[in-house]
Parts: C-alpha cells; structure tokens; sequence
C-alpha cells in the first residue's frame, strides 16, 4: 500500500507519532534518539522513521509547515496507518514575557481563525482541543525528568508574515489578552480537529524559538537540534 503522499507499507508506523514540522527535525530525533531507526517514507522530503526509545516502539515524521499540510499526513496516519497517537512538537513565537526562549509549553488549548475545521467537517468552532489523557501522559513524562512545561491555549495561525495593520493594541496583544493564547504556532487547531473526528489522540508541545514580546530568536540549527527537552518529554510518553 501507499497514499499519494507517503510511501510506507502497513505496520511500518509505531502506534504513536511525533510531529515535527521540519523534517530533518524528524531525521534528528532518529538518529539521536531512537534505537534501529530506518525510514518508512520520503516523499516529497517528508521524512518518517520508525524505531524504538528505551524498548518502545514509536515514529517521528514531519508534518510540513501551516494546516493544510499537517491536515494531510495526520489524516493519512490515522486513516490509512493505524496510528492512534501523534505528538506534535514544534517551534513557537511567544505572547507573553512568562514564555521565554527555550521554554517548553504544552497545549491546553489551539485557538484559530482558520477555516479548516469548518470546511474538514463543518465544525465552526474557534478552538481545539488537545487529548487530556495525552496531555496527562506528558506531563508526567515531564515530571519524572524534571523539565518544566508552561501549561496555555496556543495560537494556530495561517499567517507568518502579516502586514502591519497600525491597530492598537497589536494583534497579538488582544489575542494574549483576550483569548488567553501564551504562544503561536502553525498546525494544532488542524491536528487535534482531526484527531478528535477520526476518534483518535493528539498533543502539541511548542519550543519557544522567538518571542513578540522582546527581541529574541533562534538560528534554524538551534532550531533543527536544541529543542532536546521537547524531544525527551515526548519519547518519554508511557501510553
Ligand atoms: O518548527 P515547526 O514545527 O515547523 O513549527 C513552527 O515553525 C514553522 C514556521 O517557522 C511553522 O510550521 C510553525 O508552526
Ligand atoms: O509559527 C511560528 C513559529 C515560530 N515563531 C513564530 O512567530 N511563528
């Protein structure tokens, strides 16, 4: 078997999936985590690997950048692969001056503007949510590793370079303020939309990589390879 956009067989992905939008991010965590990783599928340079952590068996696959993107291999993990799990772990701009760079946050919530859900199944709500046995699973994954996460609604968003608008308060001071959204992001109101139709289970955690708030940013090779406690709270999941 195959999909238009991915080349593994049945069986070849683990239960549980982790997310990363880059896929050399992907390509990083198996050959510096996983035990006997080999790769599963390629297409379009959307890595996936599946090997083991500590004797369980599980995947990482790219997602690609924005919704649409992770709106697809989501889908096709779920409905095609058997996957049960995917853990989305990905880079993020933070709101607030309480995320800083380096931070781990864990997603209670994905606010959007998007119309993915609406158009996917006709569900018009603004927020998704993440699974709560999954987010569980995280945090005690955290906990037993001593890695501090920052529990908050995120924002999902299908803009990165937005024009400046001259509004005061800025845009993403009234979503701070006024839904509660601690950090942005570009994939998990799509994610967890789709986990929850198909009756299956997802989780986002976010590295701050840049922050709104004062000017501070990430190179992409700290992007691709720094965000370890991300990585180590995620493969630590006992499920
Ligand atoms: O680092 P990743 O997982 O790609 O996540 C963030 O980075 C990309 C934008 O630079 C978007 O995909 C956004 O969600
Ligand atoms: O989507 C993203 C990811 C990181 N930083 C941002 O500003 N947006």
């Amino acid at each position: 078997m195959s999909t238009p956009h991915n080349r593994a067989q049945k069986g070849d992905f683990a239960a549980t999936v982790l997310m990363p939008g880059d896929p050399l991010r992907a390509k990083f965590i198996a050959d510096t985590f996983l035990e006997n990783p080999r790769l599963v599928t390629d297409v379009r340079g959307m890595l996936g690997f599946t090997g083991t952590y500590e004797g369980r068996p599980v995947s990482v696959m790219g997602s690609g950048m924005g919704m649409p993107s992770i709106g697809i291999y989501s889908y096709e993990l779920y409905t095609q692969y058997g996957v049960e799990n995917i853990i989305r772990i990905g880079s993020a701009g933070s709101y607030t001056d309480k995320a800083r760079l380096f931070d781990v946050v864990l997603a209670t919530g994905a606010y959007s503007e998007s119309s993915y859900a609406l158009t996917q199944s006709g569900d018009g709500a603004d927020i998704q949510l993440p699974d709560p046995e999954l987010n569980e699973a995280l945090r005690a994954s955290a906990a037993a590793q001593n890695i501090p996460l920052i529990e908050g609604v995120i924002h999902s968003s299908d803009v990165f370079y937005r024009e400046p608008s001259g509004e005061k308060p800025l845009y993403w001071e009234r979503l701070r303020d006024e839904k509660g959204c601690v950090a942005v992001e570009m994939e998990s109101f799509a994610l967890f939309h789709n986990a929850r139709v198909l009756g299956k289970r997802a989780a986002c955690l976010l590295t701050i990589s840049d922050s709104f708030v004062s000017p501070e940013i990430t190179t992409p090779e700290q992007r691709q390879t720094s965000f370890t406690a991300m990585m180590k709270v995620a493969l630590g999941v006992q499920l």
